[in-house]
């Protein structure tokens, strides 16, 4: 395990894991912006990503709202790349194209602006799931034509399911919850 991540993982064991409807959520900042997002697993996560993903001739990252901005921040402040958020908001312009998300405890709208068609794009958000938000925004991006290079998610759960066709993802950390703990799968 790399060093850096250590503060990440030190602090996942000790995320406090919630119910919603059902689902075991942990709380952490990397995932939810509380308790408290530290500089130093902020820039650990943008590094992680670094190493891992080929981001040479990349356009753009498309960081769906709401937790995957500070990421998308920091990878952009680290790499020169600009970035665009996927919004949980119409803006109405004619190129919006809108997405149905479903993620493994809800569901909402989501509109792609400002991605081109040959755009080369990575997807960049917090948590991969049952896969529905990286699934959404993909069709998303392929019905504009962009290029997807790459998605990243910080962490990616291995207990949740998943679509048999769901797309996989880079991710920093592979986590799972086991009795009511986070754990980091190596
Ligand atoms: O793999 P999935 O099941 O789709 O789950 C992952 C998604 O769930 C969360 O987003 P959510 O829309 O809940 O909210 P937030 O980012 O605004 O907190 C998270 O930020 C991911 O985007
Ligand atoms: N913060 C979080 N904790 C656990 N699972 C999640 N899926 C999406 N966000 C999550």
């Amino acid at each position: 395990m790399d060093p850096s991540l250590e503060p990440l993982t030190r602090s996942l064991r000790e995320a406090p894991i919630v119910d919603r409807n059902g689902y075991e959520y942990f709380v952490h900042g990397v995932t939810d912006g509380i308790l408290s997002v530290e500089p130093d697993v902020l820039r650990a996560v943008a590094d992680a990503i670094i190493d891992r993903v080929d981001l040479e001739s990349v356009d753009r990252l498309v960081v769906p709202e709401a937790m995957g901005i500070h990421h998308g921040t920091a990878l952009s402040l680290a790499t020169d790349i600009p970035f665009v958020v996927v919004r949980k908001r119409s803006y109405g312009f004619p190129a919006e194209v809108a997405i149905h998300q479903e993620t493994s405890y809800g569901e909402d709208e989501l509109f792609v602006n400002g991605v081109d068609a040959d755009d080369r794009v990575v997807i960049v958000d917090d948590v991969l799931s049952s896969g529905g938000t990286v699934d959404a925004v993909c069709a998303g991006l392929e019905t504009i034509g962009a290029e997807i290079v790459d998605v990243v998610t910080v962490l990616r759960r291995v207990d949740v399911d998943r679509a048999a066709d769901s797309r996989d993802v880079t991710s920093v950390l592979d986590v799972r919850i086991d009795d009511g703990e986070v754990v980091i799968v190596d």
